[in-house]
């Protein structure tokens, strides 16, 4: 099958042309046909089919497609390239969908093979071309590497994962790329990516040498320098794609709705969108080995010997060959000696003879059985009478390396090292393991309504219990904690303690103010420092979520913004910063749950997952049963210490009759 007939055209011809004074891009005259018919003719014979991605003068597209699609957003406001890429995915009848955009009718006319190879090679998601540019301010100094991510070749299937991001108010390329596998190319004619932002550049264009490759490189040289420098990427944005991400910020995820809305984000695709960008923490130690007790195994533990080491028996009682024992009725044989745990019997029993021996001595050479002595049907001075019926031929032998044989793996990097590896590795006469360093979090709570312990309890404040809860948690999971207190309602204060976050910790958890009124200096201050998306959740408790990168100059960290309810706040603790911390911690232990018959009725609303706290027992024949513990309010703390498990209602589920299963979390070895 041709290259071409895997892959479908997508011209983006719909941003707002922006710094054309607002007029269509596309459709501006050029070279005697417009600008959006060059690119569609650079396209054409890469591919098997195309369609074009415009929001205004459909009509006049149309006339320019000919028999292809114009495709207007889905998404409404100009909400950027990716809101065409949506909709050019949702049309591509082909496994691979390449992408340019209609202000660029130079780029290369293998654009789509030298993508391909690489998208091949690389097994990617997404292949995106970069050039190397130069500062045209400073060409002396150093060129940099431009990417370009409206000119990709993308697979069709990761369709479901944009449809995801874009539900998330986010709407940046670079965002959504980033949890992809991307693979760039790098293209030594930077001219051919040139993209023609204004009318004097298109005038400029118009008047210089004919649209092929060469001649691209040669209409570049003046003002398209300046382009490329400023790159598609940027160019892109200025054409409504950061502007749609703020706007989305700004308008707090109300795009995603509100109430029981079913636009809110499920929780499986936020767990996948913030699992897709963190990334483990590279450093490791050598720690011996009692200090390693839940830490994360940085490398395989490979065993040096066979576990076990020889032949041993696995009962006390008489070693003696197979071979020799009675077809029917019953042998009497002879001991001649004892084996010991640690003492060996060195002698090879002969025909009708047998050594005692004791459970983990090593087995005596020539045999291959171990009679229990209570098995024996006489035992008189050394000599054991054994009945045919008794044992088979091999019986109760533990064989060299039938644990672990030398050069196997004993246990696999990633793992959550517990009490019963630390006594595995031993076995192995290993005294140090290598484990990926500990994991940096710094946490603080928000509120002027937070009180600290050992301070007065003024009138309308509480006392902060959310970092004790975060404390808890945190070190339940080995992570090395840094408390940073009470951090009032105030931007500056929570810039600081954003900035000072950042500096120490690999990841930073808030509670508090990111709900609805509570939250707008919060978002501010975060965009200011950071790339943070509020979430709206369709989840109870914890609908409101931030999410996202703090960066400052020299640092970053990865920011949990978790809401101020102390139920809530231990419920997204465990949801999302967990598995995410996990996750940067090097490990991928997942959340383990059971099954419980529901002893009573439970509420529950479909179009959302919900968490409510309950209690297992035993029921009267034995399986395990549920009930809740009573009020679910997200700010009733008392109920999370009386529960001992959290019903998971997922998100199509409605109400549950007693008597049906239900999925219950157990808090033991989670809290
Ligand atoms: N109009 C709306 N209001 C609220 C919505 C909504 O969608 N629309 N969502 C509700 C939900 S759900 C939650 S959860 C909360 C989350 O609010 P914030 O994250 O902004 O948290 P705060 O307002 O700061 O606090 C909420 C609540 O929790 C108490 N709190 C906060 N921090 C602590 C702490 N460290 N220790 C103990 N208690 C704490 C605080 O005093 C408040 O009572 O928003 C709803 N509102
Ligand atoms: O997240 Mo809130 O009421 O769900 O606690
Ligand atoms: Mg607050």
């Amino acid at each position: 099958m041709s290259l071409k007939s895997k892959v479908t055209g997508l011209v983006l011809a719909g941003g707002r042309g922006t710094r054309m004074g607002r007029v269509d891009k596309g459709l501006q005259p050029f070279r005697g046909s417009s600008l959006v018919a060059h690119v569609i003719d650079r396209m054409a014979p890469q591919v098997a089919s195309l369609a074009v991605n415009a929001n205004r003068n459909l009509p006049q597209y149309q006339v320019v497609a000919g028999e292809s699609a114009v495709l207007p957003d889905y998404l409404d406001g100009f909400a950027g390239p990716l809101a065409g890429l949506q909709v050019g995915l949702q049309f591509c009848p082909t496994e691979l969908l390449l992408t340019a955009p209609c202000d660029s009718p130079f780029f290369p006319v293998d654009l789509a093979a030298r993508l391909h190879a690489a998208m091949e090679a690389e097994g990617a998601d997404l292949a995106m071309a970069v050039t190397m540019e130069r500062d045209p301010e400073q060409p002396e100094a150093a060129p940099f590497r431009q990417p370009h991510p409206v000119f990709s070749l993308v697979k069709a299937s990761v369709l479901p994962q944009l449809e995801a991001y874009l539900e998330t108010g986010a709407r940046r390329m670079e965002g959504f790329y980033k949890t992809l596998r991307i693979t760039e190319v790098l293209f030594e004619d930077s001219a051919a990516f040139s993209n023609i932002n204004t009318l004097e550049e298109l005038q400029h264009h118009e008047r210089s040498a004919t649209a092929t490759s060469g001649g691209a490189a040669s209409a570049a040289s003046g003002s398209a320098a300046g382009d490329a420098a400023a790159g598609h990427g940027v160019a892109a944005e200025r054409d409504g794609d950061a502007a749609g991400e703020s706007a989305a910020r700004r308008d707090g995820g109300k795009a995603a709705g509100r109430g029981s809305d079913p636009a809110a984000l499920a929780v499986e695709e936020a767990q996948r969108l913030i699992c897709a960008r963190v990334t483990p923490v590279e450093a490791t130690e050598t720690l011996p080995l009692l200090a390693a007790l839940d830490r994360v195994l940085a490398a395989d533990i490979i065993s040096p010997i066979n576990v076990p080491a020889y032949d041993n028996s696995a009962m006390d009682g008489y070693a003696l060959r197979g071979t020799d024992l009675p077809a029917g009725g019953t042998r009497t044989f002879r001991s001649i000696g004892i084996a010991y745990a640690g003492h060996p019997f060195a002698q090879a029993p002969q025909a009708g003879e047998c050594v005692r021996i004791m459970t983990g001595a090593a087995i005596p050479p020539g045999c291959d059985t171990v009679l229990p002595q209570e098995l024996a049907a006489a035992i008189d001075g050394d000599q054991v009478s054994i009945s045919n019926n008794a044992i088979h031929a091999g019986a109760n032998l533990r064989r060299a390396g039938e644990d672990l044989p030398q050069g196997g793996i004993a246990i696999p990097a990633g793992k959550l090292l517990r009490p019963a590896d630390l006594g595995l590795i031993a076995s192995l006469g290993i005294a140090e393991v290598s484990v990926r360093r500990k994991l940096k979090v710094a946490f603080f709570s928000t509120g002027d309504e937070l009180r600290s312990l050992g301070e007065k309890l003024d009138q309308g404040c509480v006392y902060d219990s959310n970092r004790y809860t975060l404390f808890g948690m945190l070190t339940r999971l080995g992570c090395e904690v840094i408390d940073m207190g009470v951090v009032r309602d105030d931007p500056q204060a929570l810039e600081a303690a954003l900035r000072q976050a950042a500096s120490q910790a690999d990841a930073i958890i808030t509670s508090g103010g990111v709900s609805e009124g509570a939250a707008d200096y919060t978002r501010d201050i975060m965009a200011l420092i950071g790339d943070v998306a509020f979430w709206k959740l369709a989840m109870r408790p914890g609908r409101p979520l931030a999410f996202g990168k703090v960066q400052t100059e020299q640092d970053s960290a990865w920011l949990f913004g978790l809401p101020g309810n102390p139920v809530a706040v231990m419920v997204s603790f465990y949801m999302f910063a967990r598995p995410a911390l996990l996750r940067m911690m090097g490990s991928e232990a997942r959340l383990q749950t059971m099954q419980a018959r529901a002893s009573d009725n439970i509420k529950k609303r479909a179009g959302r997952t919900e968490y409510q706290r309950g209690i297992v027992s035993r029921g009267a024949d034995g399986a395990p049963q549920v009930r809740l513990t009573g009020a679910q309010g997200s700010g009733i703390l008392s109920s999370m210490t009386e529960a001992n498990c959290i019903v998971v209602l997922h998100h199509d589920q409605a109400n549950v009759s007693a008597g049906q299963m239900v999925e219950v979390l157990l808090f033991d070895g989670l809290t």
